[in-house]
């Protein structure tokens, strides 16, 4: 009885929904996108527990929050579990430049952020001892705030500059004393519009009040494959490339604006080279920061 009346529902809901998501791109591209959110949350919740039992926590006493972190698995589990991610949603990653990576010592890692798919990409050339700069919202995404949390990522008030330049300079700190890389996306927010938006300067406070290099990395345009103004969410490839260390020593904090600069006409024209996209023609000049 129960099972009959089961299949009387399930059936006809199923089937409207699969002809629904037929006849609607918009909400094929919404349940597409929910799915990829709902993955998120589910391994996350999952592979939390090992992570908890690995190391019990997160080491927050005066922001060396990162050393036992980076002494275990915890980052490799995260990001062998998110870098599976990819086969599901039929991306495919073309890494060039990895062996800028091998720099002795921490640095500052900069990239530009389009979209929650950027954590794909991400987890796919993440190198060891290395934590993210995020907004202080993310942690309340249930489960993914917690995976971010025991993960190592330093959450930071965007609202209040006072507050994150404070965290920051505590990241500062246990970069050099834990020999941490930290990851920040300088333009501080998604963007998805085919284009790098003004850098913010934290990150080239932080690799030159640290003395430690900031190593640019760039992925192409994610806009042929995704695209939420036009219901677009296929599969596709992804270019990324690591670009070299910019050294900072001898810099001080007169030279920030233009390391930030460098840094941005740099990506700039990378993300145009490897997007296969000229520069916009009425957008040509830099849109430098402030
Ligand atoms: C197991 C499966 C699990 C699956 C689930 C997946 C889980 C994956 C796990 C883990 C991955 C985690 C991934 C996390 C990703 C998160 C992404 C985000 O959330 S992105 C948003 C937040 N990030 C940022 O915002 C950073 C960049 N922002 C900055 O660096 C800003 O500069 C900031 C916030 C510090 C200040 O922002 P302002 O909006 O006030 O703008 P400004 O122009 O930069 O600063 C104002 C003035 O303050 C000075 N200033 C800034 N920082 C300073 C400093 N440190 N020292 C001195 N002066 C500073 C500047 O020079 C400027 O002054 P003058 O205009 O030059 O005079
Ligand atoms: C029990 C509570 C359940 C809450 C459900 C929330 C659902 C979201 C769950 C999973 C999303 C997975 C995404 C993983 C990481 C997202 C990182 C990210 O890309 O954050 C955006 C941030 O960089 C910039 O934020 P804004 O563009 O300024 O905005």
């Amino acid at each position: 009885m129960e099972s009959g009346g089961l299949l009387l529902w399930a059936l006809p809901s199923a089937l409207l929904l699969a002809l629904l998501l037929q006849l609607s791109p918009r909400l094929r591209f919404r349940a597409k996108v929910l799915s990829y959110c709902a993955l998120c949350l589910m391994a996350s919740a999952l592979t939390a527990p090992a992570c908890l039992l690995w190391n019990g926590g997160r080491t927050v006493e005066n922001m060396r929050l990162v050393c036992l972190i980076c002494l275990c698995p915890v980052h490799r589990i995260i990001k062998n579990v998110v870098r599976s991610f990819k086969y599901l949603y039929g991306l495919r990653f073309d890494v060039k430049g990895l062996e800028h990576f091998q720099v002795e010592g921490p640095c500052v890692i900069v990239s530009n952020h389009q979209s929650v798919l950027d954590m794909m990409g991400l987890m796919e050339i993440l190198p060891d001892r290395c934590v993210q700069i995020g907004k202080r919202e993310l942690l309340y995404f249930g489960s993914v705030g917690l995976i971010m949390y025991l993960g190592g990522v330093i959450f930071i008030n965007r609202k209040s500059t006072s507050n994150a330049k404070s965290v920051m300079s505590g990241v500062g700190q246990a970069m050099t004393t834990d020999n941490v890389k930290v990851w920040i996306y300088p333009e501080g927010t998604r963007n998805g519009n085919g284009d790098l938006l003004p850098f913010k300067k934290g990150a080239f406070h932080l690799a030159i009040q640290t003395q430690v290099p900031v190593i640019p990395v760039v992925y192409s345009s994610f806009t042929t494959f995704y695209n939420p103004e036009k219901n677009l969410f296929t599969s596709g490839r992804i270019r990324v490339e690591v670009l070299p260390p910019i050294h900072t020593s001898g810099m001080t904090a007169t030279d920030v604006t233009e390391l930030c600069d460098t840094c941005y006409t740099t990506m700039r024209e990378t993300f145009f080279r490897l997007s296969g996209t000229a520069r916009r023609v009425n957008g040509s000049t830099p849109h430098l920061a402030q």
